[in-house]
Formats: structure tokens, sequence, C-alpha cells
């Protein structure tokens, strides 16, 4: 079942033509990698298919709306019911414990603190981090942060996870490690994941890759060997 369909996306910044009639299509569950050279775009694609820009023409279908056609205030709810975000780094809020992080678009979303943490918690124990729920982001290492990250992004149980350069500011193997888990914990929750990323390892984490130059999809690969996956802890 598809639950993302872009068609035309056109993005044009005064004489630049950062996306150049794009169409994607992103399957209900599947993992889609986005790479191509710096300025290709991926950024600028990332940031249409979840409602973040909107492009100066094309339409973004998620399950029958038309994301273009919303009004601000629509898309962040859209945003914030149907999809979860993990960026480079730097996301996560220096004040507040891991748990609490977590859970913030449940508690933005206005769940009661108890549901929303205990939720929180789940999922940050799938993610390797039984007994650090309650430290601050300065006391987890960039790793540890991250998956805190993926933990949010997972939350509230989103159809679409978008992550921009997630294991960016990681060394390679804990990249590799993060990014797996972020794949297999989209997997466990049913969602899809669309990620930015100039780590060419990652087609084995996806299954799909879409190659960006000058701001077209200019090639697709499917992961050429049985998905790697490790269970979650
Ligand atoms: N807000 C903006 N204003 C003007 N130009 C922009 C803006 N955002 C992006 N661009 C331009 O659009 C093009 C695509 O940028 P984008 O960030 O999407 O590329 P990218 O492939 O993600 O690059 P990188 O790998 O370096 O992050 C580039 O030429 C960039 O300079």
């Amino acid at each position: 079942m598809d639950i993302l369909t872009a068609r035309g996306l056109v993005m044009t910044y005064g004489s630049t033509r950062a996306l150049d009639g794009v169409d994607v299509t992103v399957r209900a569950g599947e993992s889609v990698a986005v790479m191509g050279p710096s300025g290709s775009g991926k950024t600028t694609l990332l940031h249409v298919l979840a409602g973040v820009l909107r492009p100066t023409s094309g339409t973004v279908d998620l399950a029958g709306t038309d994301l273009v056609a919303l009004s601000d205030a629509q898309r962040t709810r859209l945003r914030r019911d149907d999809f979860g975000f993990v960026f480079q780094s730097g996301q996560l809020l220096a004040e507040l414990p891991a748990d609490e992080n977590a859970a913030l678009p449940l508690l933005l979303a206005g769940r009661p603190r108890a549901a929303a943490t205990a939720r929180a918690r789940e999922l940050l124990a799938r993610l390797g981090l039984a007994g650090m729920e309650r430290r601050r982001p300065g006391e987890l290492s960039g790793g540890q942060a991250q998956r805190v990250a993926i933990a949010r992004a997972l939350v509230g149980s989103p159809s679409v996870v978008f992550a921009d350069e997630p294991t960016g500011a990681l060394d390679q193997a804990t990249g590799r490690e993060v990014l797996d888990l972020l794949t297999s914990a989209a997997r466990a929750g049913g969602a899809a994941l669309v990620v930015v990323t100039h780590d060419p390892g990652v087609a084995r984490w996806c299954d799909r890759t879409l190659a960006m130059r000058d701001g077209r999809v200019v090639g697709e690969f499917r992961a050429p060997a049985p998905q790697h996956q490790v269970p979650l802890p």
C-alpha cells in the first residue's frame, strides 16, 4: 500500500531549482534512503515530503490528503500526529531527562504525563537505554542521545519517520548501530522511513535507495541482499 505519493515536485529559491520535477512514492512500512551530492536537493525533498516546506508546485498525498493544499496550522497538526523526525543532533531539550524528551510529542498532543512517559520508557528500553531514562542529554553519549531521538520520533506511532543525516555526528561504528536500530524500530512500529544520508552502506539497511542529482531523482536501487536485521534488544 502506498502511504505517501509526491508528484511533479518543483522547489525554486530565486534562480535555484532545488527540486526540478520529482516523483516519489513511499509504501507503508518500507525504508527509503535518499543519497546524492551536496546541493542535489535531498534535504529540500525531505522537508517537502514531511510538510515542513510548501513546494513551488506539485502535490504530496498522504492517505488521500494533499499536504500542499493544507493551511500551515493543519500541516503542523498532521506532522505532529502522523510523522516522526530524527535530525543529525542537537534536537533534544537539554534540561529534560531522556524519558520526558522522548515523550514530548505525546505531551504536546495532550496525553496524560504518566501514560506518555510510560510509553516513552518502554521504547527507550527496547532501544537499549533501560536505566538511563532520567539522564539529561548532556549525560548521554552521542549514540545514546540519537537513540532517545529515535524513541521520540516513534513514540506517537507515526506512519512515516523522516531522518536527515541521523548518524552524521557519530563515528562510523556507532552510526551503523544507530541506523540499524532506527530501521528495525521503524519496522517494528510499522512506520515507513525516509532517510537522507551520505553513507553508502545505508543501502544494506534500507529497502530502496533513491539517487538525486541537480534536483531530480536519477536512479533507484533496491537492497541487493536479504535485509540485514538485528532484533531489538
Ligand atoms: N532556504 C534556502 N534558500 C536558498 N537556497 C536554498 C535554500 N535551501 C536550499 N537551497 C539551495 O537548494 C539546493 C538544494 O539544497 P539542499 O539542502 O536540499 O541539498 P542537499 O542535497 O540536502 O545538500 P547537503 O548534502 O549539502 O545537505 C542548493 O543549491 C541549496 O543552496
